[in-house]
This record gives structure tokens, C-alpha cells and sequence, in this order.
């Protein structure tokens, strides 16, 4: 690094101090905190995507600035690699050393011991280095994406292009589809799901007329992007409510987290809707979750992560049944809070399922391992993997197979799947589109689909410590190894309930460790959550 590449970072570091004793991981999905504070951090994840670029010459990194579904007043920042995944977890401790660094001086000590142990060429007449910004509808998101553009610049040779609201699946699709030399403008975004979308439509052999779809778009960005979306469709019946522009805030009693947690409606919906279909999105349009009212109450049937999940495994796996395709390697991943009852339905349904941690970089690098693999969080976030050999064997097969045949259209079916669910990330408004052509094509109401299993009630508290880091746990999170003596005590508890499971984890993009309780009745779950909370309080204290 020359002089005056120190000076220039030097000189865009004064500008945004570190506040005191702030102190940052990248965490489950990036860097977040209150957005009051968040600016040098943002600042420094630009010039960290700035280095990612140059590393990768030629190549287009991805910031998006976000806090997904927590509170309006927090924000947040991830990157996505060029492969439009998540930034490799090998550069994540780099990110937090960067942006603890107390001093710009120690900041841009790190960057050069880095950029020089990584062999990084600045400014050195080789390739630039590009970065796309994105963020959500957060009122502090404009200033810190002007952060961002001030950290990105700041590296010699490396331009920041700003693209605006986007949710943050679009902003991988766009970064993988122009480092793959495709179209990669957010009009390509919609065109190719509205594309795909109506081909799966065409392919399907009974239409029956549908019925209208409910959208909770949590007051973000979601809800003003399928708005959007709709003017390209004809054959989607949807009604979109907290948009954002009727006076809600964002995830406030709304939203795919909150109706994943709490089972009740969001804020918007009430007697009218009994029976309805409704999907929620969270705050950046990477989850989905869908629900229904069986009676006027706020309680409400919940079609989480791990029932669209198998609902896709299931209409995937009807269209390999078709090939007789015993050579496609087809997987599910699954983690510790996937519901007991839809692992063994997965199983049953003769399904190689595995498991990973909490966190979708995690679940993606496993499905990645497939032909084609299915991947699900409960909370909702998650997609469908085929892997790039897989797909040109189908399209190569296709042109050997007679038009309108029962091969060729699930051979055309997977193809237009792969097109339509997002390849980089979970993606909730490609999600939904593909839910809704599975259910037409099944011809099942969203009560039918639900029947497919029944979940065993569960419970999640979060609970307030004072270091929440004390918790570590095995690498399936599925025992905790810290704080000594804490997994004895809780199976104590678990071997008091049927069917009974219970883990604790230190959350990642909150300051709480998460207790997830599952158990054969509701009132045994509550009880096994509360009494796991209580020992996490006894063996951390309560902040
Ligand atoms: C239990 C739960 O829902 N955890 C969520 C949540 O992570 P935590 O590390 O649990 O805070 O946010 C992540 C990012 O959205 C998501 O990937 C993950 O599933
Ligand atoms: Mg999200």
C-alpha cells in the first residue's frame, strides 16, 4: 500500500469515529446494532468489500445495508460474495478486527497487514474493483449507505454504484447474475421470475381457478416490491397489506418473525380473514412464512420454514419420480429448530436430510453439496440449490425427449424451478411465487397443505444476560459445552417431558441467547422453555 493510498483511508476513517465501547461481530447475517452507532462500521465494511473485489479481479461484491426483521431503529450491514452467497466465512474475522479497530491509525495498520498477508494489488493498473449497494426502507439507511460509498471509494481503483432500495435477495441475485455475465439490472430480477413463473403455470394439467393470496409485507420493502411485481403478472390474485404507507412501522407486530414467534395474526389482519391463505415477509424479504385464521381469534395456524420446505421436496421430488432419476443426488438441510415432526416427515418421505447451524451460510454450503439441494430454516428463509451440472444435464435431456410429454414437462418444470427460485440466497418473494404454482399445481387449499404433518408445539424465549458469549455449544448447536454443568441440568429437564427437546444458543444477531423448547403438548413445551430460561438466568445471571 503506497502513501497515498494511507492517506486516503486515513482521511475517510476521521469521518467516522468508532463510538465508545461499541463492540461488533459479523454474527449469524452481518453486523448489527443501533443504527445510531452503526456508521464507521458501515464505512469499514465498504472498504472490506472494496478489498474483496480487488481479490477477486474481476469480480462485483454486494453490500446491503439492513437489519432484516429487527426493529426499525437498528440497521445493519452484510456483504455477498460474487457468487451472490454470503461473504466467505474466512474474511469474517478480518471484518470484526476492522471494525473494533479503536483509531483510524489501527485501522489502517489492520488493512495493510491483511491487504499484504492476502497479496491484495491496490491501484496497481490491474482490474478495479466494483461494489453494488442496496438497502432496505430503514430511515437510516440512506446516510449509512453514504458511509458505505465513502468507505468503498476510498480504496484506489474501486467504485461504489449505488442501486437503492432493494430487498437483499435481490441484491444477490443481481451481483451473481453480472458476475456471471448476465443481465443484471433489478427489471432482469422480476423478468426472470415472472418468466419462470408463468412457464410452471402453462405446465400445470388441471388449472383450477385460484383463490386470493393475503401478503403481510411487514411495513419494508417487501410489500413495495412485490407491489412491483405484480404489474409484470396477470395470474397472481394478491392483496398486499403493511405496505409501509399506511402509517405501520417496520416489524412492529408484523412481519414473518413475529408471526413465526408469537403464532398469532400480524397487526392488519382479524376476523375478515378466517380461512384465508396470507404469507408474511421479514424486514428484507429473505423469509416467508405462511399462515391462516381457523376461527376469528388471534391464534393462527403457521406454515413455517419447514413446511415449505416440504412442500417443495415433495413436488421436486414428484418430477425426478417422473425421470426415474435415481442418479440426482437430492438433499434436505435442515437445522436445530426445524420441528421433530417435519424431520420425520422428510424421512418418511425416504428424504436424505442433514443439519446445520443456525444461519443461513451455513445451510447453503451444505445444500451446495447436492444436485439438488432443499434448504430451510423454520423462521422461513431458504431455497432450492441445483447445482450447475445438474441443470445442463436437464436441459441436454429435454432436447432429447418429444414435447408435451410427462418427461419432458418435469424435465421443463425443474428447469423453470431453477430459474425461479433465487440460486444466491433465500428469497421471499421467489419463494412465494413457487408455493403458489405448487399449490395450484397439487390442487391443494393451504388447510390441505398443512394436513401433510402435524407440528409438535414448541417454544422459543429470549433470554437477557449479561454475556451472552458465554454460551458455546457443539457445532450442531444442539448441546451446550459452556457455561460447565448448564447441558446436565437441561436434560435433567428434557427427560421430564414425552417427546421432550430443548437447546440453547447464544444469538447472533441479537444480545439474548435463544431457548428453543419442543414436547408432545403445548402446555409441555411452555413449561420446558420456562424452565430452560430459568437455568440459563441461574447459570449467567439476568442483565
Ligand atoms: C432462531 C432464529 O430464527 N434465528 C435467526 C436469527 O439468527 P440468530 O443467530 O438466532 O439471532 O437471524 C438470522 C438472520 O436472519 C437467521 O438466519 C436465524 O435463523
Ligand atoms: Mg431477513
Amino acid at each position: 500500500m503506497d502513501e497515498t493510498q494511507i492517506a486516503s483511508l486515513l482521511k475517510s476513517s476521521d469521518l467516522f469515529p468508532l463510538p465508545q465501547s461499541l463492540k461488533l461481530s459479523y454474527g449469524t447475517a452481518g453486523f448489527r446494532g443501533d443504527a445510531t452507532l452503526l456508521a464507521s462500521t458501515v464505512h469499514r465494511v465498504g472498504i472490506l468489500s472494496s478489498l474483496r473485489s480487488l481479490k477477486l479481479a474481476p469480480s462485483t461484491i454486494g453490500l446491503m445495508i439492513t437489519a432484516s426483521h429487527n426493529k426499525a431503529s437498528d440497521n445493519g450491514v452484510k456483504v455477498s460474495d460474487p457468487s451472490g452467497g454470503m461473504l466467505s466465512q474466512e474474511w469474517e474475522p478480518f471484518g470484526d478486527q476492522i471494525a473494533n479497530a479503536p483509531s483510524p491509525q489501527k485501522l489502517v495498520s489492520l488493512i495493510r497487514e491483511f491487504v499484504e498477508r492476502e497479496e491484495i494489488s491496490i491501484g496497481g493498473g490491474g482490474e478495479g474493483g466494483e461494489v453494488w449497494l442496496g438497502r432496505d426502507t430503514r430511515p437510516s439507511g440512506e446516510a449509512l449507505l453514504r458511509a458505505a460509498e465513502i468507505g468503498v471509494s476510498s480504496v484506489s481503483g474501486c467504485v461504489a454504484v449505488n442501486k437503492g432500495v432493494l430487498t437483499t435477495p435481490q441484491l444477490h441475485w443481481m451481483v451473481r447474475a453480472k458476475n456471471k455475465g448476465l443481465n443484471a439490472t433489478e427489471k432482469d430480477y422480476f423478468e426472470s421470475l415472472t418468466t419462470s413463473f408463468k412457464c410452471l403455470i402453462d405446465l400445470i394439467p388441471n388449472k383450477l381457478e385460484s383463490s386470493k393470496l393475503v401478503l403481510d409485507g411487514t411495513n419494508g420493502v417487501g410489500g413495495e416490491k412485490m407491489e412491483v411485481l405484480k404489474g409484470y403478472l396477470s395470474n397472481l390474485d394478491i392483496e398486499i397489506r403493511n405496505t409501509g404507507r399506511d402509517g405501520g412501522v417496520l416489524n412492529e407486530s408484523v412481519g414473518a418473525d413475529f408471526v413465526q414467534k408469537e403464532k398469532v395474526v400480524p397487526l392488519g389482519f382479524g376476523v375478515n380473514d378466517v380461512g384465508v391463505r396470507c404469507v408474511s415477509f421479514d424486514g428484507d424479504a429473505d423469509r416467508l412464512v405462511y399462515f391462516y385464521l381457523s376461527s376469528g381469534e388471534k391464534k393462527i395456524e403457521l406454515l413455517d420454514g419447514d413446511k415449505i420446505l416440504s412442500l417443495f421436496a415433495l413436488f421436486v421430488k414428484e418430477q425426478l419420480n417422473v425421470l426415474d432419476d435415481g442418479c440426482c443426488r437430492l438433499g434436505v438441510v435442515q437445522t436445530a429448530y426445524a420441528n421433530g415432526a417435519s424431520t420425520d416427515y422428510l424421512k418418511g418421505l425416504g428424504l436424505e436430510v442433514v443439519f446445520a447451524k443456525t444461519g443461513v451460510k451455513h445451510l447453503h454450503e451444505k445444500a451446495a453439496e447436492f444436485d439438488v439441494g432443499i434448504y430451510f430454516e423454520a423462521n422461513g428463509h431458504g431455497t432450492i440449490l441445483f447445482s450447475e451440472d445438474y441443470v445442463s444435464l436437464l436441459v441436454d435431456k429435454r432436447k432429447e425427449l418429444s414435447e408435451g410429454s410427462d418427461e419432458c414437462n418435469a424435465v421443463s418444470r425443474l428447469v423453470a424451478v431453477s430459474n425461479l427460485i433465487n440460486q444466491a440466497v433465500g428469497d421471499a418473494i421467489s419463494g412465494l411465487l413457487l408455493v403458489e404454482v405448487v399449490l395450484r399445481h397439487m390442487g391443494w387449499s393451504v388447510q390441505k397443505w398443512n394436513e401433510l404433518y402435524k407440528d409438535l408445539p414448541s417454544r422459543q424465549v429470549k433470554v437477557e444476560v449479561p454475556d451472552r458469549t458465554a454460551v458455546v455449544t457443539t457445532s450442531e448447536e444442539t448441546e451446550a459445552l459452556r457455561p460447565l454443568g448448564i447441558q446436565d441440568a437441561i436434560n435433567g429437564e428434557i427427560r421430564k417431558y414425552k417427546r421432550g427437546r430443548a437447546f440453547i444458543r447464544p444469538s447472533g444477531t441479537e444480545d439474548v441467547v435463544r431457548v428453543y423448547a419442543e414436547a408432545t403438548t403445548q402446555e409441555d413445551a411452555d413449561s420446558l422453555g420456562d424452565s430452560v430460561a430459568q437455568l440459563v438466568k441461574s447459570f449467567l445471571g439476568s442483565s
